[in-house]
């Protein structure tokens, strides 16, 4: 009902996302945002917030993009289940790599085993040398990036140089790389159907660092960290697929990769606070450090209180729902693409068990991950990514 309600007064573009958050039951269970913190909570207090600020949230402005991008992809899957029918049609019932197609077929029930040892040939060789290489060229183009503004010639770097950075990103995307790193990149982007946005807005996220240090609350770093993160889980969906046989929308399988960007880059900002204070930067919310009494002092000062743990508490907690989140949508991905995703997945979240570990002194000590407890996450990943659960 509350959802109907706010699909009617809310503009057709914005309701989609403000839905996302509230259950049609109409209950809210807590903010999503803001875990622990009391902010608005229920339905009631997002309506009212909806009326009263007709503003677009930053959750709302990026699930727009979420939903560009997810079109994109969509267009793709439906041309390519389109000719897959079309070769069904032609072959008098061949095995094609659907399995869906084959399990409906009338074939004899060892083929399906023939099937499963193809997937798994694929889960440990096939394809996923692939996407590895192809999430290399974007990874290797979101270093660079980064590196413009934090690397050893930061100082250099002004947002006339970010310009030209995209200009040559605008003509790699033409087919115009400036030299091989690019050209790697140029190539996938034509194989693939990656979008250019995402690249623009990580871009945009690199100029943000070089105006802003301090973020006044969670929507305005919900928006950093879309620009300098979740972009990258936008960038990587396309190159390493939604499988065929998956039955979720697009649209919440990117909203899964977002969410893992998102994650990935508060356990980073959790991680640096001391590193970060030092170069006069406080990426945390403005707004909840007053809450819980803190100070941009207080952090200069690097001091554990029982304040700090507490305010550290619910900043972990919010990062690991956004980690849950994106749990949901890596059994959608290709066969090949969940084992590094799950990796990568499982050994990020381990750095927030890392600073709990260190009682939450993140002002002097760096919250890492053993060799060993990484190596042991290897084989847990491969498992999830082989039965597609997250247990
Ligand atoms: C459905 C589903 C769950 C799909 C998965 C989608 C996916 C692969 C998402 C990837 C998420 C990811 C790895 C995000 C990167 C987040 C990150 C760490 C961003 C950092 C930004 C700047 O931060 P900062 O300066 O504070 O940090 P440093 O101290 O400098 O480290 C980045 C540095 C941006 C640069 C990002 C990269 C270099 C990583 C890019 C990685 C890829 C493109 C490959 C991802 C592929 C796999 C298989 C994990
Ligand atoms: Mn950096």
């Amino acid at each position: 009902m509350a959802g109907v309600l706010l699909w009617v007064i809310t503009p057709k573009e914005n309701a989609t996302a403000l839905l996302r958050f509230i259950p049609r039951s109409g209950k809210q269970k807590g903010s999503r945002l803001c875990p622990g913190l009391k902010f608005s909570t229920g339905v009631s207090a997002a309506l009212s917030s909806a009326v009263a600020n007709p503003a677009r949230s930053s959750e709302q402005k990026v699930y727009e993009v979420v939903l560009k991008q997810a079109a994109l992809v969509k267009e793709q899957r439906q041309k390519k289940a389109l000719d897959l029918k079309r070769t069904q049609k032609n072959s008098c019932g061949s095995i094609t790599r659907d399995s869906s197609h084959i399990k409906s077929q009338q074939v004899p029930s060892h083929w399906y085993y023939t099937y499963d040892a193809r997937s798994v040939g694929e889960l440990l060789v096939g394809n996923f040398t692939v996407v590895i290489n192809i999430s290399l060229y974007c990874a290797v183009w979101c270093r660079r990036t980064d590196e413009l503004v934090d690397g050893p010639n930061a100082l250099h770097i002004t947002p006339r140089a970010l310009d030209r950075w995209e200009k040559r990103l605008d003509d790699l995307f033409e087919g115009r790389p400036y030299d091989m790193l690019d050209a790697a990149l140029s190539d996938t982007v034509s194989k693939y159907p990656v979008d250019i946005q995402p690249f623009k807005d990580m871009i945009e996220g690199m100029r943000l660092d070089l105006r802003k240090s301090r973020y006044k609350n969670f929507d305005e770093l919900y928006l950093y960290c879309y620009y300098v993160a979740g972009t990258v889980g936008l960038m990587t969906v396309p190159v390493m697929g939604i499988a065929h046989e998956s039955k979720a929308s697009t649209e919440s399988v990117y909203n899964a990769a977002l969410a893992l960007g998102i994650a990935n880059q508060l356990t980073n900002i959790l991680r640096d606070v001391g590193e970060d204070a030092r170069r006069g930067r406080i990426y945390l919310p403005q707004d909840e450090l007053a809450q819980a009494s803190l100070s941009d002092d207080d952090i200069f000062r690097g001091q554990v209180t029982d304040k700090w743990r507490n305010f550290m508490k619910d900043q972990i907690k919010r990062a690991r729902m956004f980690f849950d989140e994106a749990e949901k949508g890596v059994a959608e991905l290709n066969a090949a693409s969940r084992w590094p995703v799950w990796a990568s997945l499982l050994l990020y979240r381990q750095i927030l068990d890392a600073i709990e570990e260190n009682d939450y002194n993140n002002f002097t000590k760096r919250a890492y991950v053993g060799k060993a407890k990484k190596f042991a996450s290897l084989p847990v990943a491969y498992g999830r990514a082989l039965t597609g659960t997250s247990k």
